[in-house]
């Protein structure tokens, strides 16, 4: 049976000849050097490398927190690389999720009022958010946690609220940097768990890790290597 032609919508992200090229002087640093990849919908990567070898870098850009020197970016087939400031920050409001390892919850809002934050910005109604709210702390199984605030709560619920929050716009992918980095390995489990499911439910995850014993749960692994990729497994 000939494999169906994918569209650029099959994919949550392609990276097309990726550059970022960083000027010190006279000397250039190429952060990153010729990156293309597909990243298909209701995939799960981690992305893996030595210190310095352009993950952050990677990151930032997946993240539309950076822009590349050169190359493009497609989400969800749309080229984002070529967007503004002010657009690149839209996109990441309505389009995707980030996890981080030190949570980022905001310490004066409770639980409900984290997870709903981006859906204020994104200008939905009080009771919409609450509805919103209230499933996605279910679904990380905080729903008894709702009236908390974050530092009632341990390491591994806070992140599972950090995942909720991240996961309330209905994002194209989760961005996940070091999510379990900041855990215990038994925590860790549970998170990565956590994430394992979201997948098999259909939501397409990119983690960056320096933890292969972490890495080893996500379907596919990216290596990278002086802002190349090295290899891709799985
Ligand atoms: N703003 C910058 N200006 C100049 N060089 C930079 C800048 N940011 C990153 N680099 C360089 O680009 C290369 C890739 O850096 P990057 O931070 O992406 O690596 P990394 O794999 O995330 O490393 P680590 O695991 O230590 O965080 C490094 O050589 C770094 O020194």
């Amino acid at each position: 049976m000939t494999e169906a032609i994918k569209q650029p919508g099959d994919y949550a992200v392609q990276l097309v000849d990726l550059y970022k090229i960083y000027k010190m002087g006279t000397q250039e640093v190429r952060a990153l050097d010729g990156v293309s990849a597909d990243f298909d919908k209701g995939s799960f990567w981690a992305i893996m490398g030595p210190s310095g070898s352009g993950k952050s870098t990677m990151l930032n850009l997946l993240g539309c927190l950076d822009r590349p020197t050169s190359g493009s970016y497609y989400l969800s087939g749309r080229d984002v690389s070529i967007l503004d400031d002010n657009e690149l920050s839209d996109i990441r409001l309505k389009y995707l999720g980030f996890i981080f390892q030190s949570f980022n919850l905001i310490p004066q809002l409770t639980v409900e009022e984290n997870i709903a934050l981006p859906l204020y910005y994104l200008g939905w109604s009080a009771k919409e958010r609450t509805d919103r709210a209230h499933s996605l702390a279910k679904l990380v199984g905080l729903e008894d946690r709702l009236r908390h605030r974050p530092t009632e709560l341990s390491g591994g619920q806070q992140q599972r609220v950090a995942i909720a929050r991240a996961l309330s716009n209905d994002p194209v992918f989760l961005l996940a940097d070091e999510p379990t980095g900041n855990l215990d390995s038994a925590t860790s489990m549970e998170i990565i768990e956590l994430l394992q499911k979201l997948n098999q439910e259909g939501k397409t995850i990119i983690m960056v890790t320096h933890e292969p014993d972490i890495a080893k749960f996500a379907r596919k692994r990216l290596y990278m290597r002086d802002g190349k990729i090295q290899k891709v497994e799985g």
